[in-house]
């Protein structure tokens, strides 16, 4: 079952999952690593620092990774995630906290500006709600990795339990930054 962990670059995605693979033992594809070691992208974006990804041949080699794997628990970390898996959680945070995350990693003003923008306007929320069937949401704001990671845990328990039950804590669409946007 491929799971995938999506949110604006910065909200925790590559550090919660490692965490998921030391605790829990499922298998996480670090899809942005694999999209520059493999050459999987059209273009190399040099003024963002970034390549663009080629979302067909992501897809072929993807379904080569997991094909015949469909009982085996897989996440899928990377801002695209939510491209390809049916199911997926994506990780919010508060683009003051985002931003200090950011500056924190080098990023120039332009790549700053743009992500707290597209954190603040739920831009990879929207796009969800169009490619996914179920969408969770987690406010990680104020939490440290180790909390992060037991929310998804608690959600990936839930999807694998195979209950229909709703999450109301996790419900997509209940985060909003609205009042942060100039
Ligand atoms: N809950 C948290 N609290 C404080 N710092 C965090 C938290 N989660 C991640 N960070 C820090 O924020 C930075 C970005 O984290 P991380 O690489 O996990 O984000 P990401 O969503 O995977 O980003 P990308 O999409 O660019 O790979 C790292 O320096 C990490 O240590």
């Amino acid at each position: 079952m491929l799971i995938g962990l999506t949110g604006t670059p910065g909200t925790g995605k590559t550090s919660a999952s490692k965490f998921l693979e030391r605790k829990r033992h499922w298998k996480v594809i670090h899809l942005n690593e694999m999209i520059k070691e493999e050459h999987l992208y059209t273009e190399i974006d040099e003024k963002r620092d970034a390549v663009i990804a080629d979302m067909e041949l992501v897809r072929q080699r993807l379904e080569k990774i997991i094909g015949g794997k469909e009982n085996e628990v897989i996440i899928l970390e990377s801002h695209l995630a939510h491209y390809i898996a049916d199911i997926v959680i994506i990780l919010r945070v508060y683009p003051p906290e985002l931003e200090m995350r950011l500056k924190a990693r080098g990023y120039s003003e332009e790549k700053i500006r743009e992500n707290i923008e597209a954190e603040a306007l739920d831009v990879i929320l929207v796009e969800a709600f169009e490619w996914c069937k179920k969408v969770f949401e987690i406010n990680t704001t104020g939490k440290s990795i180790e909390e992060t990671e037991q929310h998804i845990e608690k959600i990936m328990d839930h999807i694998l339990s195979g209950s229909e039950e709703e999450l109301s804590e996790y419900k997509p669409g209940s985060i909003d930054w609205i009042d942060l946007v100039p």
